[in-house]
């Protein structure tokens, strides 16, 4: 057995899959054959999401079989939306309250004794889930804002019908599309740390509740996708420091502090995704204020040109102009995360399934640096 230890797995391969390809050397990505850039343009969420999960773009009758299906599906159980309102009045953050709120999913799940191997059972599993997760999120904040949750409108898609169930208002033809492209770019990425998460739960045979779960889980980090949210609080503490975001920048890297949303495992140029989002920032900036997106193409510039930080392989990846644009959207910003996982979702699905066909568990091993022999004296003698 090979002794040589590859932390954080860094090139490390453990599974073929046919989802999505990244060359992070060139900055580019591909849903199963189809470039980033051409799916943001042409799909919609659901076209991506059956694409994943099916293998090939529907045509119009497969899509509108597929969509009114997750319509139906968007209602969650009053249970679940007292437990969302009581984890409000608990104060507890939107990314924890949803991963309590998923968990509790499979509770009202109709085919809860489905064979975990029965691919057909949860893959209609995961749907549910990705169907349900706009609701509970939207849900959550209503309650927050001291209102009601808005009943689902199958009429929408599934991301316009989330900024409705938020705000109680049809969101204009701009909002829809720019947030409906924003969940395109999120939804898979190889094998990144939250998707595979829910493959090890999935290599278990565990159900896809606990493999969603602990996407979220892995997720909500700051390394990983908890990075939006931390991008739009830099902006906004460049913004309220009232220095110019050179001096802030400049005085960061001084300090050592690392740029969130800069830096990647895979990317060593600029993620594809970032030049997407930066110019659906720019349009916005264009109709709204331009201070956000000024403030973040100054950063990328600084560091790219000043500090040479591309040079050495850490550019901008997709969280650096994500803030921006759900900023402008009027998202609060703690939702900016849960909104990545309400994209994810279909992707951990699609990954848990590929890998349940072919499936072993994952079970990696540690080098051990513990003590050889210890003699184990009586509890009075220690
Ligand atoms: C959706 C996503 O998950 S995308 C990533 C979101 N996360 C962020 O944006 C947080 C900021 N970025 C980071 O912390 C890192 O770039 C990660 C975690 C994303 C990637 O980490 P790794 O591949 O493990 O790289 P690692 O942390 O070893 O960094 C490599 C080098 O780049 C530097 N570096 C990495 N990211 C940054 C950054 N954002 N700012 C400044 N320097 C950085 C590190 O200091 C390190 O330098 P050193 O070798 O001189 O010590
Ligand atoms: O791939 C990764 O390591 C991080 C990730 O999820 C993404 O960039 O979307």
């Amino acid at each position: 057995m090979a002794d040589d230890l590859k932390k954080g797995l860094e090139g490390v391969l453990v599974a073929e899959s046919g989802l999505s390809s990244i060359d992070g050397d060139v900055g580019r990505l591909v849903y199963r054959g189809y470039t980033i850039e051409d799916l943001a343009r042409g799909a919609s969420y659901e076209e991506v999401a059956y694409l994943l999960w099916h293998g090939t773009l529907p045509d119009e009758e497969e899509l509108a079989e597929f969509s009114d299906a997750m319509a139906a599906e968007r209602d969650v159980d009053d249970a679940i939306l007292e437990t969302i309102r009581a984890l409000v009045e608990a104060d507890e953050r939107p990314m924890a309250a949803m991963r309590t709120a998923v968990s509790m999913l499979s509770s009202s799940e109709p085919e809860p004794d489905a064979d975990p191997a029965d691919r057909e059972a949860s893959l209609r599993k995961g749907r549910r889930i990705t169907a349900k997760i706009p609701t509970i999120l939207a849900a959550f904040e209503r309650y927050r804002q001291g209102e009601e949750p808005v009943d689902p409108d199958p009429s929408l898609g599934l991301a316009a019908n989330f900024l409705y169930m938020m705000t109680g208002e049809e969101p204009d033809e701009v909002a829809a599309e720019t947030f409906d492209q924003a969940l395109i770019l999120h939804a898979d990425h190889g094998l990144n740390a939250s998707t595979f998460t829910s493959m090890v739960i999935g290599s278990t045979m565990a159900d896809i509740y606990s493999a969603v779960t602990g996407g979220i889980g892995a997720l909500s980090g700051p390394l990983h996708g908890g990075a939006n949210q931390d991008v739009m609080e830099v902006l906004i503490e460049i913004d309220e420091s009232g220095l110019d975001p050179l001096e802030w920048v400049e005085q960061a890297t001084e300090d050592g502090r690392r740029i969130p949303g800069f830096g990647h495992r895979v990317y060593s140029v600029k993620d594809p995704r970032a030049k997407i989002l930066q110019e659906r920032s720019r349009e916005l900036a264009e109709t709204g204020d331009s201070k956000w997106y000024d403030i973040t193409t100054t950063i990328e510039d600084y560091l790219t040109d000043e500090k040479g930080l591309v040079e050495k392989g850490i550019a901008p990846n997709v969280d650096f102009y994500s803030g921006s644009v759900y900023y402008q959207l009027g998202i609060p910003i703690d939702m900016y995360t849960p909104i990545f996982a309400m994209s994810r979702s279909s992707g951990w699905i699609a990954h848990v399934l590929e890998y349940q066909e072919e499936n072993r568990l994952i079970r990696p091993r540690a080098r051990y640096t513990g003590p050889d022999e210890r003699e184990l004296a009586p509890l009075e003698e220690r």
